[in-house]
């Protein structure tokens, strides 16, 4: 991508879109940095030809849908180190906001509008800016185009096309949810995530963090669902935050904390967590265990266990295990069978309940995939029942919407495998504080929980199986 040069500049921002440092996106705020003598002046709210230019060529990369959109914004980031922190933000927040649009938009630009077009078309529509704010932007003849657009009106359109979601997905998600759910699940997948820290409890607890963040002005509520969880206010450059460096604190979204608390490990057992990645929900397990016991991370992904290196020696545990395994046959799986005490498969999937953080997902994602998805999750989940001694506790998870990916394959499991039974997660939940009216299986949906969209059920091996 050409570098180019930007001034929308000035105030404090970040953006980083790695998953295991803290976050992330920036609300634009629509007031340009003062105009220096280098940059040319533009009206109060809009932005320079630079800016303009750099984001069209990003969402045009992004828009091949060849790399996850956060990956082709960490790398132009990475490359173009002189961009400030507001034009990141503002580069960030316009591509993920065309990408939750992007049917709607392409219904007031046609179907085959170039990037260029779909960026004046969600300034006009989306982000409502008057005509003089595209001057220095666009020709005579773009705003003539661009006038059209603010005053287009479209009918009604299908579900799908309302729900900004590819037709598929909306006719699965009809599965599951009347037409009313599924537009309401869309508005929610639709909204940025607020971000979560989780306490390291092998440190201090959720109370103690909270009161240091606010110690130091960072503006914290805690979180309604995890006796863990604190969301914070704004979302404030927290990378080289003391708390983060001494491991006091990782960002993990609140859902996602549920998912180890249906774990519940205890101190002294001997836990796996099956597709542990960098470690999410692995750091949780370690803390809650107090550094005791043995915890192993399995992954078939050498570069995501790179990265729960400097996880675990921030946060000071001792009883994690990283283990690379080929596939989930790989030797080193079967040699624990029917050892362990607690096993989280915390699936690969669709990962379409993270729409608010990853957008791009939705376009996407195929049938294809889905059918892929289910037949992986399917081998994984009786590997992983196979070291899950008599009496042990398994849990499969995924941060998917889709009832294929999710209720489909415990269902199948458990018809296949009688020695295994359904445990309430509601009931593992309140045992422990939660009071979620969840069921028996944990399902979490943006619009309702305002977490990202998780599903979860909780086995039990029969003790003398
Ligand atoms: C949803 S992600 C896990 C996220 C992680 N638990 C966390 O909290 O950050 C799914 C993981 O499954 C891993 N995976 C894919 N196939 C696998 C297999 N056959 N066995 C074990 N892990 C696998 C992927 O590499 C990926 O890291």
């Amino acid at each position: 991508m050409q570098k180019t040069k930007s001034s929308r500049t000035t105030k404090r921002m970040r953006s980083s879109t790695s998953d295991s440092s803290p976050p992330a996106r920036n609300r634009p705020t629509n007031k340009s940095g003062p105009a220096s003598s280098s940059t040319p002046a533009v009206p109060e709210g809009a932005i320079t030809r630079a800016l303009f230019i750099q984001t069209m060529q990003i969402l045009g990369a992004v828009l091949s849908f060849e790399f996850p959109a956060d990956a082709v914004l960490s790398r132009h980031f990475r490359e173009n180190r002189e961009l400030g922190h507001r034009d990141r933000g503002f580069i960030a927040e316009t591509v993920y906001a065309v990408l939750r649009r992007l049917r709607w938009l392409r219904r007031l630009a046609g179907e085959d509008a170039t990037p260029r077009k779909l960026l004046l078309a969600w300034f006009a529509r989306g982000e409502g800016w008057p005509m003089r704010n595209f001057e220095g932007l666009a020709s005579a003849t773009e705003r003539d185009w661009v006038a059209s657009v603010k005053a287009a009106t479209l009918d009604e359109g299908s579900l799908a096309e309302r729900a900004d979601l590819p037709d598929w997905l909306a006719e699965r998600l009809l599965g599951t949810f009347d037409e009313a759910g599924v537009l309401a699940l869309a508005q929610g997948l639709n909204r940025a995530a607020p971000l979560d820290l989780r306490a390291n409890v092998l440190k201090l607890d959720r109370d103690a963090l909270l009161a240091r963040l606010r110690e130091e002005g960072i503006a914290a509520e805690p979180g309604a669902l995890s006796p863990q969880a604190v969301r914070l206010v704004g979302k404030p450059a927290l990378q080289k935050h003391p708390l983060f460096l001494d491991g006091s604190f990782e960002v993990q979204d609140e859902g996602s904390q549920l998912l180890g608390l249906l774990v519940q490990p205890r101190r002294g057992e001997l836990v796996i967590d099956f597709c542990a990645g960098a470690g999410g929900k692995t750091l949780q397990l370690g803390a809650m265990m107090r550094s005791s016991g043995r915890l192993y991370a399995f992954d078939v992904s050498e570069k995501r266990l790179a990265k729960l290196k400097p996880r675990m020696a921030r946060s000071g545990l001792s009883n994690v295990h990283p283990v690379l395994i080929a596939h989930e046959n790989d030797a080193k799986v079967k040699r624990m069978v029917g050892k362990a005490d607690r096993v989280l498969v915390d699936a690969p999937c669709t990962g379409l309940g993270t729409l608010r953080r990853n957008p791009d997902l939705k376009w996407r994602q195929s049938p294809a995939a889905v059918d892929e998805m289910v037949a992986k999750q399917t081998a994984i989940l009786a590997a992983a029942a196979r070291l899950v001694r008599p009496g042990g506790r398994l849990v499969y998870a995924t941060c998917s919407l889709l009832a294929e990916e999710n209720d489909a394959v415990v269902d199948a499991f458990l018809a296949a495998h009688p020695q295994f039974r359904s445990l309430s997660a509601q009931e593992v939940l309140h045992k422990q504080g939660v009071m979620l009216e969840t069921g028996e299986r944990l399902r979490l949906l943006p619009h309702l929980h305002d977490t990202d969209g998780f599903f979860a059920a909780v086995l039990e091996r029969v003790a003398d199986a």
